[in-house]
């Protein structure tokens, strides 16, 4: 069963279609990139696509599953783009992983051993055991964007979809996500990453799909992709409009 089908999304904001009939699928232990300029609509469309947003027109299946009926949560692990999900929150690392597993939860309580031993070993997973009780704003944005990836790693999600995961990520720690990545590819993880520039990711990749303006321009072999840099003209342009906002993809 597909991890995910989404058919003709439509998204609008204020009348405005930001998404515009797309078809989207993520098959089986499939590493699909969905790639696009600042503003084409790849957040807006991830977040439809797992029911975060509303949609004006479409179907999405999630494991088979109508998304409206889908209750099976812990199958799905989202990252959210870092600066959505860490600005202001003084949380630690450990208590950020650990809210991966309140789905577990059949009512409010203690964590279970078995939840501390998940969330223990995620942390683990992405090299930030000694700093577990850091807080998560103390850290650098690779590490940060570690803490968020252990919080979807401590669901043992099978289909993760991710927003941006090496925006603003250096070289070394790019290195490590796609190395855990990789890791969890073999092991029959299936991923949607929303990305600008793949970096060493690249070669990760099975299938690329490119929007623009809120259409799929290209799909295929992400060797096929053109202009893929493009975003940086647009990506000017949203930062004269927002002076305020610093670095890239941090909106
Ligand atoms: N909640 C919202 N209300 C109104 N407009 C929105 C909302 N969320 C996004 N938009 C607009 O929808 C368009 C698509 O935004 P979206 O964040 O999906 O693009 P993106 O391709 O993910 O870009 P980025 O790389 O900047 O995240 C943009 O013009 C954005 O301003």
């Amino acid at each position: 069963m597909k991890p995910l089908v989404a058919r003709g999304v439509t998204v609008s904001f204020e009348g405005r279609d930001v998404v515009r009939g797309v078809d989207l699928e993520v098959g089986e232990g499939e590493f699909v990139a969905l790639l696009g300029s600042n503003g084409s609509g790849k957040s807006t469309l991830v977040r439809a696509a797992i029911g975060l947003v509303p949609m004006t027109a479409g179907t999405v299946e999630l494991f088979g599953t109508p998304l409206a009926d889908f209750r099976e949560r812990r199958r799905l692990g989202y990252v959210p783009q870092r600066s959505r999900a860490v600005a202001g929150v003084p949380a630690t690392v450990r208590e950020v992983v650990a809210s991966g597993r309140l789905a577990y939860r059949p009512y409010v309580g203690r964590n279970s051993s078995k939840d501390n031993a998940a969330v223990a070993a995620a942390i683990a997973r992405v090299g930030l055991a000694d700093r577990s009780r850091s807080a998560l704003d103390e850290l650098s944005g690779g590490m940060q964007q570690r803490a968020l990836i252990a919080r979807a790693l401590a669901t043992q999600a099978e289909l993760l979809v991710m927003d941006e995961p090496t925006a603003g990520v250096d070289h070394e720690n790019q290195q490590v996500l796609a190395e855990l990545l990789g890791a969890l590819v073999k092991e029959g993880a299936s991923i949607l990453l929303v990305a600008h520039e793949l970096g060493p990711l690249r070669q990760l990749i099975d299938r690329a799909v490119v929007l623009d303006a809120g259409s799929v321009t290209y799909e295929g072999p992400v060797d096929g992709v053109v202009h893929e840099d493009h975003s940086h003209v647009h990506h000017h342009a949203e930062h004269e409009r927002n002076p305020g906002i610093p670095g890239e993809g941090v909106i």
